[in-house]
């Protein structure tokens, strides 16, 4: 354990001077009617990452139902389709809220309706924090595969292996090599950072290949996954690379998978269970400050 937290990237130490504008604004960009959860989760995790401040931009009818979930992230209720999706023009709102972010979220939760999936392009037309693209943020771009337009904001793409398999347009990786390898190439030719979840989650930026080992079955659980995109962006927005936030996140992110189920066993083991457990990783890494 000691030896391993020793070769991942160094969690920043807080500064003594440090307040909530030196640890980053993340901005999450989630939920619709019916998952309204995937926010949640996502904003919690990227309280429990570390970052000074979270802003969640829901479609307005979840908005109540997001801010009553926890009290220490401010909510956005952007305009809204009937079927309480994100609307017309609400890019141009969350454009001008991410103009202040140092790390943004996209895809929890927010469904794949044409709308949403013009939404999320605008978006990524014109942001120039760096993303975290997760869930419905990666149906939206899967129709480019790796062809998906370059651009200079750092991007992670978080997909579990159906998420990826949309992605190239090939069946789910059969073996660990073969992960390995279609992540690598992937990462490659679309010039960002492919972290391909699943039990041994790989992170690359085409170059360089981490494979991470902790985590357990427990966590095969609805929203542990918009854990992780909370947690990473938080890790971005406290200064560290997209690949070094990657890396990081995924590690804490099965770290306190694993310190979850030590206390509560795989079966019963929910998403929230992250979340709790999140600061006991935490200090793990800490403990090497
Ligand atoms: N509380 C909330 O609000 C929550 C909301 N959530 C939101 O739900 C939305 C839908 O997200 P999702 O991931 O459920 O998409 P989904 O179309 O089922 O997957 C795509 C395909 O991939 C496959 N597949 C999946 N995993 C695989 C694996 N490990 N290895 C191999 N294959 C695997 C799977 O195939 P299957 O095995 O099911 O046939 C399926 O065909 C999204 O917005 C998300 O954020 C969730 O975050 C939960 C909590
Ligand atoms: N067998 C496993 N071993 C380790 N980690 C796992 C295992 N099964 C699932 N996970 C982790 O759980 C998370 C699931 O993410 P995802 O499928 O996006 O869930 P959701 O969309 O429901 O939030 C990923 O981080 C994945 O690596
Ligand atoms: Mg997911």
């Amino acid at each position: 354990m000691t030896q391993a937290i020793r070769d991942l990237p160094r969690l920043p130490r807080r500064d003594a001077t440090g307040h909530k504008g030196t640890y980053g604004k993340v901005l999450v960009v989630a939920g619709s009617r019916g998952m309204s959860g995937a926010a949640v989760l996502c904003g919690r995790a990227a309280l429990r990452g570390g970052a000074g401040l979270v802003q969640v931009a829901c479609p307005q009818n979840v908005q109540d139902v997001v801010a009553a979930a926890h009290p220490a992230y401010t909510t956005h209720g952007i305009r809204q389709h009937a079927d309480g999706t994100f609307g017309d023009g609400a890019a141009e709102e969350v454009l001008a809220l991410a103009s202040a972010a140092d790390a943004v979220v996209i895809g929890p939760g927010l469904g794949r309706a044409e709308p949403t999936v013009r939404f999320v392009l605008r978006l990524l037309e014109d942001l120039t924090a760096p993303v975290v693209l997760d869930a419905d943020g990666l149906f939206a771009v899967s129709p480019f595969g790796d062809q998906f337009a370059r651009r200079t904001v750092p991007l992670v793409l978080t997909p579990h292996p159906g998420e990826f398999a949309r992605l190239t347009g090939k069946p789910v990786p059969a073996t660990d090599a073969e992960r390995e390898e279609q992540a690598t190439a992937f990462a490659d030719t679309f010039g960002g950072v492919m972290l391909l979840k699943g039990a041994g989650t790989v992170v690359t930026d085409g170059t360089r290949v981490y494979r991470n080992a902790t985590g357990n079955p427990g966590m095969g659980t609805g929203g542990t996954g918009d854990v992780l995109a909370g947690g990473i962006a938080a890790l971005i927005g406290q200064g560290l690379k997209a690949f070094d936030a990657a890396v990081l996140g995924a590690w804490v992110h099965g770290r306190a998978g694993d310190l979850g189920a030590e206390a509560l066993g795989q079966t019963a083991l929910t998403a929230p269970d992250l979340l709790d457990h999140l600061p006991a990783a935490f200090k793990e890494l800490e403990s090497h400050w």
